[in-house]
């Protein structure tokens, strides 16, 4: 597991490594500097010619990191040029000292209006100290570097991205490549921000690890996470791994009550029992012949469900249930009879964002999935306002409805549900995965996860970054339009071993 930071949480970082471990400021600059000039260097290699660099800087310690990496690399031999952004604002005493040493080193001093001319820029205008919508000449100058033909690298975050939300500040770099130091950022990760960083690498640069111990920063996982995910023991039964109740499917609509439960199969379940429409029984037992397949009309359905329930260990509820007055009581009956852990999904959650104190009355752990324009219905806010700071806006609701919310987007963002909760940013998935019935599959997945005795939040995580490793392995083999819900299904399996 990795952690990913705000710029506020980089700042105690710094001043704790700084302040309390006594690192020098400029021992840490150094090493950040290092790391940048090591990733312009690998590009430089590339370009198999003479190249010429300019580091682009601003006059706070971002602007000094890429003064530093200049330096490095004129001392290497690599002809690089400077160009400081020039107004009324102090330089830090970090960027003063850079500047002597680039001025002892003999290093050349170009206005900004030369930028086009140059191979490589390195992006040192702002950091996570930009705490404003970028205008003027900064401004201006952003938009000569994207207009211009060269390959950007980004010290630590692009210049204009805001480091707590991936929000661009009116303007941003559009980097092709981003070394961000010690963690990494929060605005990195999260859309906008992710497509402006390019290639994203970590370096670390000796920040003290104990400085993040009270910060709770952000989580996201990697490939090495995957290993987290238990064996199966060898002295079990179907029993020992849960029985899963999928409530899915309605008249006409089978596919995602079979998504669900197979995608919970091939991540680990015992025993998976579907609940459906009668109409839906003969088509999901031939899809599905592992499954128990249970039928309910507009009459048997609360006997029907109170049998099941009975039974379940964990219980799915909502897929392609459509928003029928029995949907409906079905939705209100699992709400109110439910003692397991429940994944709410799809038409559930359009059921209760017309009555939303049905999730508040609910007392057992909940998991709820919905996409932006459910979680739109939920919350009654546009998809701006979600998405102005999705992590904040995650931890909010799930602390308020005491739901583990996991807000399904291109980068999907779980919170937990209590005050400072675990906030998890995914890292994994693809384009190819925006086709109808992944939300089933994602359903089925976390599921499965808690099958395993995976504790629901890290279920939830676990659930959804398998998701999207097993939707990555099918681009692979598909190609970026072909992949289809089912053929991730079909995949899990090569992900959870990956
Ligand atoms: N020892 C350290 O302090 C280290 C700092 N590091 C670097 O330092 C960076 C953070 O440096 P700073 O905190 O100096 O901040 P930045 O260099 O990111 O720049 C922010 C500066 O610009 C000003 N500013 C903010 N928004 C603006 C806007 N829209 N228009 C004009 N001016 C604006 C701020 O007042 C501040 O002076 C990190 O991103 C990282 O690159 C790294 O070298 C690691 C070590
Ligand atoms: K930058």
């Amino acid at each position: 597991m990795k952690y990913a930071l705000t710029g506020r949480m980089s700042k105690e970082v710094d001043r704790f490594t700084i302040d309390k471990m006594g690192v020098p400021s400029l021992v840490l600059m150094e090493r950040a500097a290092v790391s940048t000039a090591m990733k312009v260097a690998e590009i430089v290699a590339l370009f198999r010619r003479n190249v010429r660099i300019l580091a682009v800087c601003g006059k706070g310690n971002n602007g000094a990191d890429a003064v530093a990496a200049a330096r490095i690399l004129s001392w290497q031999g690599v002809a690089v040029d400077i160009a400081v952004i020039d107004d009324d604002r102090k330089e830090t005493e970090e960027f003063a000292t850079q500047m002597t040493i680039a001025g002892n080193s003999g290093l050349n001093f170009v206005n900004v209006s030369a930028i086009p001319e140059y191979d490589i820029i390195i992006d040192g205008i702002f950091g996570t100290g930009l705490s404003r919508n970028v205008e003027g000449i900064y401004a201006d100058v952003i938009d000569l570097i994207n207009c211009s033909n060269n390959v950007v690298v980004s010290v630590d975050i692009p210049s204009g991205i805001d480091s707590e939300t991936g929000a661009v500040l009116s303007k941003a770099v559009k980097a092709d490549a981003t070394v961000t130091f010690g963690y990494n950022k929060v605005g990195n990760m999260i859309y906008p921000g992710k497509e402006l960083s390019g290639e994203v690498t970590v370096a670390d640069i000796g920040f003290c690890p104990e400085a993040i111990k009270t910060l709770n920063p952000c989580m996201y996982f990697t490939e090495d996470d995957l290993r987290k995910i238990p064996d199966r023991k060898a002295y079990s039964n179907k029993g020992t791994y849960g029985k899963i109740l999928v409530i899915a499917g309605s008249r006409d609509m089978s596919g995602a009550a079979y998504l669900s439960g197979a995608s919970a199969y091939r991540t680990g379940a015992g025993l998976v029992e579907i609940l459906t429409y009668e109409s839906n029984t003969d088509i999901i037992k031939k899809l599905l012949p592992e499954a128990i397949v249970t039928g309910y009309n507009e009459d048997n359905y609360c006997c029907m469900l109170e049998k099941s329930l009975k039974k379940a260990t964990c219980v799915i509820l909502g897929p392609g249930l459509s928003k029928d007055i029995t949907a409906h009581n079905i939705t209100e009956e699992v709400l109110k009879r439910c003692e397991v852990p429940l994944i709410i999904d799809a038409d559930a959650l359009n059921i209760i964002a017309e009555d939303i104190s049905l999730l508040k009355s609910y007392s057992h752990v909940a998991i709820i999935t919905p996409h932006i324009g459910e979680f739109m219905r939920l919350t009654g806010l546009t998809k701006e306002e979600l998405l102005k700071d999705s992590v904040a806006a995650a931890k909010c609701f799930a602390q308020e409805f005491n739901v583990i919310l996991v807000m399904k987007n291109a980068v999907t963002v779980v919170a937990e549900p209590c005050e400072n909760g675990r906030a998890y940013i995914n890292s994994s998935g693809t384009g190819a995965m925006s086709k109808a019935g992944m939300g089933d599959v994602l359903t089925g997945v976390i599921a499965g996860m808690l099958s395993l005795r995976i504790e629901p939040f890290s279920a939830a995580c676990m659930g959804v970054y398998l998701h999207g490793i097993a939707g990555e392995i099918a681009e692979e083999e598909q190609g970026s339009h072909s992949v289809m819900a089912g053929d991730v299904v079909n995949i899990l399996g090569k992900a959870v071993n990956k």
